[in-house]
């Protein structure tokens, strides 16, 4: 089944014409990667399929339902600058606060709430920092935090800004083997990323993005350099083809 359906996005941040015509389809059980140069509107994209931009035309879906209905359905891992990591809050209050489009202003946390945030936090083995103020966590706790916290919402779409900008290698490769895994439980997982060669190995599909999509497929489908020239304006004979396996 199709998690995520976007067709004919069209998106316009002041006057500047950010995404245009954009299709793309996230099956459940799919992990792509969404792949393209700065500025290619990545960012602007997963904003808009949370709903925090509003298209100027175009249909978003999840679960073959009009995004309004099932918004929270879709976990988000925003850009790790993006979070108050100063705020005086402890890991397990931030993880829970994941659980507040669920929850609602109004209401206060419940059983289910402390258990979904307690689940997410051991899904990223951390536990035993529950406790501990995320202003004192390293970059790599940070990331974790963040994934636990859109995992307490239980959705079946997680979008994922760049996930393992900073992180050492161990870090990254854990954090891959979880998203594989949560791919595997029949989510849809779209990760935007620069590192190129790693989601070429990690992820089952890729979407190269240039305000428009410029091909998706499994990664063994997009050989052509061609298709990366056209995505990241790189020249020919570029060292990035020969690492991609594409010159
Ligand atoms: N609030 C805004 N107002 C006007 N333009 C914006 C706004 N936010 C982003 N843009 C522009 O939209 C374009 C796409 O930005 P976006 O952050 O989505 O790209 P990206 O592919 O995620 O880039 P990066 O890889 O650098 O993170 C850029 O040209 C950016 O300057």
């Amino acid at each position: 089944m199709s998690a995520l359906t976007v067709r004919g996005l069209n998106v316009v941040l002041g006057e500047r014409p950010v995404l245009r015509e954009v299709d793309l389809t996230v099956a459940a059980g799919e992990f792509m990667g969404l792949i393209g140069p700065n500025g290619a509107g990545k960012t602007t994209l997963l904003r808009t399929v949370l709903g925090l931009v509003r298209p100027a035309s175009g249909t978003i879906r999840v679960e073959d339902e009009p995004l309004g209905r099932v918004r929270r359905r879709v976990g988000y891992v925003p850009q790790r600058h993006e979070f108050a990591w100063d705020f005086p809050i402890n890991v397990a209050d931030a993880v829970l606060s994941g659980r507040v489009r669920r929850v609602g202003w109004l209401r206060r946390p419940g059983v289910a709430d402390y258990r979904a945030a307690g689940a997410a936090l051991a899904r990223v083995g951390m536990t035993g920092l529950a406790d501990r103020p995320v202003g004192q966590l390293s970059g790599g706790q940070r990331q974790r935090v963040l994934v636990a916290r859109a995992l307490a919402l239980r959705p079946s779409v997680l979008l994922l800004d760049e996930p393992f900008t900073g992180l050492d290698v161990p870090t990254q490769e854990l954090l891959t083997d979880l998203f594989t895994e949560l791919s595997r439980e029949n989510k849809a997982v779209l990760m935007t990323t620069h590192d190129l060669t790693g989601a070429m190995h990690t992820c089952g599909s890729l979407t190269l993005v240039n305000q428009t999509v410029i091909a998706t497929g499994a990664p063994e489908e997009l050989r052509d350099a061609e298709l990366w020239r056209r995505a990241f304006g790189i020249r020919r004979g570029s060292p990035l083809l020969a690492a991609l396996g594409v010159a």
